[in-house]
């Protein structure tokens, strides 16, 4: 008899369901149906698995099971899925994951996750046409806006979005939020306008960083959360190529070696650490607290002034630029690695990561990937850093994040 937790894991992964003791009977998979039904618990998934082989259910088992006088047996089926993350240019400035919304008139748009904000917005039918050409958008219910409710939202970068909101059906990698509060513009910046690749962002900070008001509502992660397998996503993008965003489950086939956790610190709303120290190429590991985010939504690696000068030592010819604002070097220079420390592991970053763009089209002098956190106030672990790992965002009672290398 196949144990408790191996039914209700099997049941919780992918309804495969290993028969009875007794009969010998072939294992068979059933197509998992997201959501269609709703179970209480493993015991639920059990006293049902029992019935199906006509075995006896133990009373203790109804009992956990609660069921009910109709003895209707409700069970869930968790849900997992992984969405694309597909770079938005040729230089990885951010990266925009397919999401559909809506009931009525489903539209798919293109969204930049964002790990660094608790907003998912969206353009909208409510903004005027001429900021909508070149976008997807969501055709606002009206049935279903949340009467009151308004945003606004400003970024790092200075850009920023505002309007009102309603709750509706939200479909990411598979995974449904079957009601999800979705942002819908009424005015984005500049920024936002210019780029015809991003419809929006999908905010996976934690969701006291949301800016609802009166009422502020949960990030996407938060809305499915406790129906995941796992409470929990991972990121895996990657250099100049799609990676993915993974809900509910940690694959095995994204990364290689051990993964390293540590717990964050959720009080400012961001997946928030700290590094004990760094290296430069093959130099000696320099002791140093770095705390920061971990955050997809920005597109480069800001650290404290020190460490980014002990950088950049190491590159002949850079300098800190005045006209571009921040340290640039010849687009042919021999960029060395840079690690960070955790837990005495280092995590790496290619030293070819660390050489952004050109400072403008075809110029011979290119971008750092790596910058002073001056002014910020944090650092800032992004998408540089990021895209060399697979990054385990871990929701649970108390959230960690995870990190192997790629
Ligand atoms: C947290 C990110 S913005 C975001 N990921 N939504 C950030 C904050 C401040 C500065 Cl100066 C630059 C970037
Ligand atoms: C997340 C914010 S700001 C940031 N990346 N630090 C953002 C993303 C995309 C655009 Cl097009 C403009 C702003």
């Amino acid at each position: 008899m196949p144990s408790f937790a191996t039914i209700t894991a099997a049941l919780a992964l992918t309804a495969t369901v290993v028969a009875g003791p007794v009969e010998r009977r072939k294992a068979f998979s059933v197509e998992q149906v997201h959501k269609k039904i709703f179970a209480k618990n493993g015991a639920a998934a059990t006293v049902k698995t029992l019935r199906k082989y006509g075995k006896p259910v133990p009373e203790n088992l109804l009992k956990a099971a609660e069921i009910g006088p109709n003895d209707q047996i409700l069970t869930t089926l968790a849900s997992s899925g992984s969405d694309p993350a597909i770079p938005g240019d040729a230089y990885d400035s951010l990266y925009l994951s397919p999401v559909t919304i809506g009931t009525t008139n489903p539209t798919t748009v293109n969204l930049d996750f964002d790990t660094g904000s608790g907003d998912l917005w969206v353009f909208s039918s409510l903004q005027a046409s001429a900021q909508l050409s070149g976008h997807d958008y969501y055709k606002v219910d009206s049935s279903k806006k949340i009467s009151g409710a308004t945003w606004k939202i400003s970024y790092g970068d200075g850009s920023g979005a505002s309007g009102t909101v309603y709750a509706d059906k939200v479909v990411v990698g598979g995974v449904t939020a079957t009601t999800q509060a979705v942002e819908a513009a009424t005015s984005v910046s500049s920024q936002f306008s210019s780029d015809t690749d991003t419809d929006g962002l999908l905010g996976l900070s934690f969701s006291t960083l949301n800016t609802v008001r009166p009422t502020p509502q949960k990030t996407f992660f938060d809305t499915v959360k406790s129906s995941l397998a796992s409470p929990l996503f991972a990121a895996n993008l990657k250099y100049h190529a799609a990676g993915t965003y993974d809900f509910g489950y940690i694959d095995s086939t994204k990364y290689t070696g051990a993964i390293t956790y540590v717990k964050v610190d959720t009080s400012q709303g961001w997946w928030q650490f700290s590094f004990s120290g760094y290296s430069v190429g093959t130099g000696a590991t320099v002791s140093s607290s770095i705390n920061g985010i971990a955050d997809t939504g920005t597109t480069l690696i800001y650290l404290p002034t020190a460490v980014v000068k002990a950088y950049y030592a190491k590159v002949s010819g850079a300098t800190n630029s005045a006209t571009y604002g921040g340290y640039v070097f010849s687009c042919s220079a021999t960029l060395p690695d840079f690690n960070l420390v955790l837990n005495g592991v280092k995590q790496r970053v290619p030293g070819k990561y660390i050489n952004y763009s050109p400072v403008q089209t075809g110029s011979s002098t290119c971008y750092g990937g790596i910058q002073s956190n001056e002014g910020i106030g944090i650092s800032i672990f992004g998408d540089i850093f990021l895209k060399s790992k697979y990054v385990i965002f871990d929701g649970a009672s108390t959230p960690r994040i995870g990190f192997a290398d790629q």
